[in-house]
């Protein structure tokens, strides 16, 4: 049962609008929370996520305001705990991510044009269920810079942003309060979904407002205007911010949104979010903003607002760039003469993307090529960057080998050395082991081949004849990878 503060209960009474009654907000608190669902387009679609549940035996129910997302009926049988281990979620799939998260992308994207030159700033991004749902809506186009100031929670941004294959995310750690500095004027459409008391996740997190303290929402709510301002400065006029919390004191929401409208009283304007979904108004607030109480559609309790940037935030011109490509070089007429033939092996022709080849010295004598996406290299300049582009390939003196993060990230681009796995064997190949074939079989002459299951790349392997000798780095080895969720609803 949620232990909840009784200051907590007299500060939030005080603000609740008339709609909201404290007794249902109260007992909506002590309710198990719907697990819910995302498809990332990036691996999957809608109907393919659907079927997978459906035949495990799960009805599901749609988000009124993310297609792509729904509600998983657990009243016949729960989800595993361990639903991370599943073939669909190891390949990435499929996304855990409460319903009322999908909202803030979804406001983002609402109305807004993107092209291959859009560039996106996640602001607060771990562990990433909202870069990779802008990276699934926007089909990998653009630019997205996931900024996290937690070098912790930052290896689960990372691990995500590959499970899901990103091809367009360039990884930054570093305090969001410096972006408004850094990169003025520069990003289209910024999210951020700042750090918060978290108020709203008690159905999930029975302490979360078992020691509520006003002092810690007036701190969070200090941080989170100089958020905002960072983030709106670092906006180009025309752009658009949204501003998202799981928390439903009026200091961390609305008063953060006040100060931005009051900081720039001639440069923001609100854009009113009652359009955003049918029932939208349910949840809007007299300024326009969504605050969805964990009693109205039976959720977490969120708060979404989206601003436009009307004129410039900042006079003055940004500072000397801070770094520049050092460590990397282009390719030589020499290598690319290697790489390109290389990538033909697998049905890949690299040539157009030359000019985005790049070469970074590694390991004991190797060196690597990495595809790194245009717009990067001038990015790189303003911001010190900490991980971007697809490792692609790695040079030794026995020549060229193929990496895991270009099968997970650019898979679609491979049409041959495919040998596609049962779904026993794709299980296995995850818990790390090598794949004995029933029946052994000519080796290729090219023996790395790229190991598939229902069409989507796993990763790599050795065909050896009898066997297919596993390539899995080990970090991503999972001893209790699973195929068959009904299975393991027990
Ligand atoms: C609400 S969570 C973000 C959740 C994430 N957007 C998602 O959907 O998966 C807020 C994040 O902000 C990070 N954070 C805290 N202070 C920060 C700061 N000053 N700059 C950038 N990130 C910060 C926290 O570590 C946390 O990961």
């Amino acid at each position: 049962m949620a232990q909840i503060s009784q200051h907590f209960i007299e500060h939030i009474e005080k603000q609740l609008p008339q709609h909201i009654s404290l007794e249902e907000l109260l007992a909506a608190c002590q309710r198990p929370l719907r697990k819910s669902v995302r498809a990332n387009l990036l691996k999957t679609t809608t109907s393919e996520l659907r079927d997978q549940f459906e035949k495990a035996g799960y009805s599901l129910l749609p988000i009124p305001w993310c297609d792509e997302g729904f509600w998983v009926d657990e009243s016949t049988q729960p989800l595993p705990d361990n639903i991370g281990n599943w073939l669909p979620h190891l390949q990435g799939q499929c996304y855990i991510q409460e319903a009322s998260s999908m909202l803030p992308v979804k406001a983002l994207l609402h109305d807004l044009e993107v092209n291959d030159h859009s560039k996106f700033l996640d602001m607060a991004a771990a562990p990433g269920s909202k870069t990779t749902q802008l990276a699934s809506l926007t089909h990998n186009q653009g630019l997205i810079v996931a900024n996290e100031l937690s070098s912790t929670r930052l290896k689960g941004l990372y691990y995500n942003i590959q499970r899901c294959g990103l091809e367009n995310t360039a990884l930054r750690h570093a305090d969001g309060r410096q972006f408004g500095q850094q990169t003025p004027e520069f990003f289209d459409a910024i999210l951020l979904d700042a750090p918060c008391g978290g108020e709203g996740t008690v159905r999930k997190d029975e302490q979360a407002l078992a020691n509520w303290d006003i002092n810690n929402v007036r701190s969070m709510s200090e941080l989170q205007k100089e958020l905002i301002v960072s983030a709106f400065k670092a906006l180009k006029p025309g752009g658009r911010l949204v501003y998202s919390t799981c928390t439903l004191s009026r200091e961390e929401n609305q008063d953060v949104c006040k100060h931005l409208l009051m900081t720039y009283p001639e440069q923001v304007t609100v854009k009113p979010l009652n359009t955003l979904f049918t029932n939208a108004d349910q949840a809007i607030t007299e300024e326009g903003y969504l605050q969805v109480y964990p009693s109205i559609f039976d959720c977490e309790g969120f708060f979404v607002a989206s601003f436009e940037k009307l004129g410039k935030s900042v006079e003055k011109e940004p500072a000397e760039p801070a770094s520049k490509f050092t460590h990397l070089t282009k390719p030589s007429a020499k290598q690319l003469e290697m790489i390109v033939p290389y990538f033909n092996i697998f049905g890949w022709d690299l040539a157009p993307l030359q000019d985005e080849l790049w070469v970074k010295k590694g390991k004991a004598n190797t060196q690597e090529i990495w595809l790194i996406g245009k717009e990067i290299p001038a990015l790189n300049q303003r911001l010190k960057l900490n991980r971007f582009g697809v490792k692609l390939l790695e040079l030794n003196k026995h020549g060229p080998k193929i990496q895991h993060q270009a099968i997970t990230t650019l898979g679609h681009h491979f049409t041959q050395q495919i040998v596609e796995l049962t779904a026993q064997q794709a299980s296995e190949y995850y818990q790390g082991k090598d794949i004995f074939l029933p029946a052994p079989e000519e080796p290729p002459k090219h023996k790395e081949v790229i190991v598939t299951y229902q069409q989507n790349p796993l990763g790599l392997a050795k065909h050896l004849g009898n066997k297919l000798k596993n390539n899995l780095p080990r970090e991503l080895v999972r001893d209790k990878a699973f195929s068959e969720l009904s299975d393991h609803a027990r």
